[in-house]
């Protein structure tokens, strides 16, 4: 009997096979092959078609897989991380010089005259380029020239792409340093307060410091939002078209429990056209929200009320109250708060929708996927002393703020991307 092939054969041969489904199917479809040229698609690879989802997920992994095998075990220890934090830092030392909107879209610039638009000098601009351009962020086409490749296109075009560098840089990578002291100073902590991020910004929660520094709130709005909005996490038009609203009779009322501008409930009120909403949250956010709700067309069906979610909840018998990445963001101690208010308003046809993620099983989803929604759970960790939660584990939380509260149905793949959506009521 003939003796498998060795492992980088059959991970060179996976990613042959799928490289020619993607290809054959752009190719047939007319589309653009994917390309580093500044014009190529920013997402050329459709998300339409499950095969075609599922050959490029197949080839991310099996190409991350046999780089780390060519790389080896004790290569990658010795530069863990090591290029990535100073790509991470030259990127944004670059966005905040405005490095990307000095650069043509078309054609190139000298670096000379590049550091005089941007106050940066010569040296330090051509070090921090080169850092970035190793990971396709600009190209120097001839020596001393500086052109976009579809990677540093988007920091120049879209301000919402350059605070997600600016989130990590700014804001995670400061959380992440904390990490060790908090988590030995204050093992299994509850309190935000304890966090890893508030060790590192004085002992200021998230929410506390983005209250003293509200340009550091616009900056997170602005990651959150580019963070939704592509192919990701799930989009507000995924919630609305994943949940079975259509179910909920004429008239009916969903409260969105933190819903921030809410940009979740627009969505879903544009698409069904039978329901009224209201959004919880600060009251320093009515104004925006006001503002987006009249930009869509929909005022007098999307309301927004100043609501502290941990206070008693003034929407009695609402049909849905819809928390999208709330609880994830508090332990358990602090979401039972959350959750209890809502348990005292819920009538018996009302549902708790939480749209968050349900953690898998470890080893039953590819490395590559998995290890975003791992880094989401420690995220949840450094800045809040929170977490992602497994079914088990959000079935426990809410039997243990009411046992009437019963998870009814989790809808995930492939209506959901990401997150699911959890539907409770009490039984
Ligand atoms: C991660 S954001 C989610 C926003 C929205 N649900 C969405 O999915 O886009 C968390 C939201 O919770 C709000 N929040 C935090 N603490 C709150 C509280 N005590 N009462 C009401 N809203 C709160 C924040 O202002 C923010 O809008």
């Amino acid at each position: 009997m003939a003796s498998e092939a060795p492992l980088i054969s059959r991970l060179a041969d996976e990613i042959s096979r799928n490289a020619g489904i993607l290809t054959e199917y752009l190719e047939s479809h007319g589309l653009p092959q994917p390309s580093f040229d500044v014009d190529a698609p920013s997402h050329p690879i459709p998300e339409t078609d499950d095969r075609l989802s599922a050959a490029r997920r197949a080839l991310i992994e099996a190409t991350q897989s046999l780089h780390d095998l060519a790389v080896g075990p004790a290569e990658t220890t010795r530069l863990f991380c090591f290029p990535e934090i100073y790509l991470l830092g030259a990127v944004q030392v670059l966005c905040h010089f405005n490095v990307p909107q000095n650069v043509p879209r078309t054609g190139d610039i000298g670096i000379p005259e590049l550091a005089a638009k941007t106050g940066l000098s010569e040296t330090l601009l051509a070090r921090f380029l080169r850092m970035a351009a190793t990971s396709h962020y600009f190209v120097e086409p001839r020596p001393g020239f500086v052109a976009h490749t579809a990677w540093s296109v988007a920091l120049a075009t879209d301000e919402k792409m350059r605070q997600c560098v600016w989130f990590r840089h700014a804001e995670m990578m400061p959380a992440v340093a904390k990490l060790v002291e908090a988590v030995r100073s204050y093992p299994d902590s509850h309190e935000p307060q304890r966090a890893a991020f508030a060790v590192a910004f004085g002992g200021d929660t998230f929410w506390d410091y983005k209250e003293k520094h509200p340009e550091h709130m616009v900056r997170f709005g602005q990651f959150v939002d580019a963070f939704a909005s592509g192919h990701v996490v799930d989009s507000p038009q995924n919630i609305a078209r994943a949940y079975p609203w259509e179910r909920l009779e004429e008239g009916s009322l969903v409260v969105d429990v933190g819903g921030g501008l809410g940009h979740i409930s627009v969505a879903v009120a544009k698409e069904h056209p039978n329901l009224m909403f209201q959004v919880q949250d600060f009251e320093d956010l009515a104004g925006e929200s006001a503002e987006l709700v009249e930009r869509n067309g929909l005022a007098g069906r999307v309301s927004f009320a100043p609501h502290d979610f941990f206070g008693e909840q003034p929407a009695r018998g609402a049909k849905v109250y819809l928390l999208r990445n709330i609880l994830h963001n508090w332990s358990d101690r602090y979401c039972r708060r959350i959750l209890k208010p809502l348990v005292e308003a819920m009538g018996p046809d009302s549902r708790i929708v939480v749209c968050d993620i349900v953690l898998p099983p470890p080893n039953t989803m590819p490395k590559t996927q998995e290890a975003r929604i791992r880094a989401l759970d420690l995220t949840m960790l450094s800045m809040f002393n929170a977490k992602e939660r497994s079914l088990e584990e959000w079935q426990a939380l809410f039997a243990s703020v009411d046992g009437r509260l019963k998870i009814e149905n989790v809808i995930g793949r492939p209506k959901m991307r990401m997150d699911c959506l959890i539907e409770v009521r009490l039984a």
